[in-house]
């Protein structure tokens, strides 16, 4: 039971039988690494739940809770059944190609990282708080690299925010003089589950690091029983901090913010868009077309060369994340089918 307390299991399911339960510290392309607080396993889903699930909502994402068979001396173990969750971030169908998928499940907290130095996006930070509550959990913006800012810019900053996250705490830090980190901390007790969520270069990796440095040698705390040393190489997606706390970081989420990003475009660059409307070809690159609306507003001065190459940049971005999830999906749908028929033979087998 204390075991899986310091995993972040909560008292709202203690009905449960907890010998068998353990958390989902990573997902791997078909199988699964959890932990029980004491060992982890390598583990997948049993046959009766590939014929089950109904969609790929239905399998476990990092941070479930799975009920599960332990085969202790193999390190491993079947998952039956996935709790219900508590929070869940989706990535949305793209296409007809990409299925829903569930990210991550079971966040109570999400770090929303931003950078005071530049690029402070207040709408996207109003995004990701909506996604955040949407998806269960709750936000705290977190303001980094406050080093780099004098304390005018850092009051300007946080009032800016406070405008589209009412209610929300906003804490200001840096990772270089370590201000601010107490009064992060305050949000991340013991078993509390918390995943971080901003653009590239905002600071999130070394705000974990800063994290964890404390006592890194704690931070094995998930992995450290995998007796036979084996699978240690795996990218580390959930972390333990020295008091308890835990710590998701993975790409799912890092990915989610441009897919978020998508169907905010709109209202993100409606001032380029405008333009874009205006356009005589509908599928107009704005490079050297006729007609071209853009380069007509960059021209008279309504629009500026860099507010359009943002918009540019976001757009090949986005394309570029959906071409890699279609590559993704069609894969994973193609491996999940192998599993089903490999699992159709054995228990054919079986039955003769
Ligand atoms: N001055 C200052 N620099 C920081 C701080 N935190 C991070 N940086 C720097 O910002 C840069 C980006 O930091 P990362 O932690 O890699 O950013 P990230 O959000 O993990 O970026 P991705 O991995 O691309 O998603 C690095 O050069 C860091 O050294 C801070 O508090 N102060
Ligand atoms: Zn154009």
């Amino acid at each position: 039971m204390n075991k899986l307390r310091k995993l972040g299991w909560s008292s709202t399911n203690e009905d449960q039988d907890t010998q068998l339960m353990a958390r989902v510290t990573t997902v791997q392309k078909n199988s699964y690494r959890i932990s029980d607080g004491e060992m982890e396993f390598l583990a997948h889903v049993s046959g009766k739940f590939l014929n089950d699930a109904g969609s790929s909502l239905d399998f476990p994402a990092i941070g479930d809770w799975v009920e599960v068979k332990k085969l202790r001396d193999e390190g491993k173990a079947v998952i039956n059944r996935v709790l219900p969750r508590k929070s869940r971030f989706i990535r949305q169908a793209a296409g007809e190609v990409t299925e829903a998928q569930i990210v991550a499940a079971n966040i109570d907290t999400v770090l929303i990282v931003n950078s005071l130095n530049h690029d402070l996006n207040v709408r996207r930070i109003e995004r990701y708080i909506l996604s955040t509550y949407e998806s269960g959990a709750m936000p705290v913006v977190v303001l980094t690299k406050k080093d780099e800012c004098t304390q005018r810019e850092v009051d300007q900053a946080i009032s800016q925010v406070e405008e589209v996250a009412i209610g929300v705490p906003i804490i200001a830090i840096s990772s270089v003089s370590g201000e601010g980190m107490v009064d992060l901390l305050e949000h991340l007790p013991i078993g509390r589950t918390a995943a971080l969520l901003g653009s590239s270069g905002v600071g999130k990796s070394t705000l974990v690091n800063t994290l964890l440095s404390s006592e890194v040698q704690e931070t094995k705390g998930i992995r450290e029983s995998d007796s036979r040393g084996r699978h240690t190489t795996t990218h580390r997606e959930m972390f333990m901090l020295p008091n308890g706390a835990l710590i998701i970081d993975t790409p799912g989420m890092r990915e989610l913010q441009l897919w978020q990003g998508e169907s905010a475009i709109d209202t993100t660059f409606q001032d380029v868009e405008q333009f874009t409307d205006k356009c005589r070809f509908t599928d107009c690159k704005h490079e050297t077309e006729p007609g071209c609306g853009v380069k007509a507003a960059i021209g008279n001065g309504e629009l500026t060369k860099d507010r359009f190459q943002s918009y540019v940049k976001l757009q090949r971005e986005l394309a570029y994340e959906k071409r890699k999830q279609d590559q993704k999906a069609k894969l994973n749908e193609k491996n999940r089918w192998k599993q089903v028929s490999k699992d159709l033979r054995s228990k054919y087998k079986y039955n003769r």
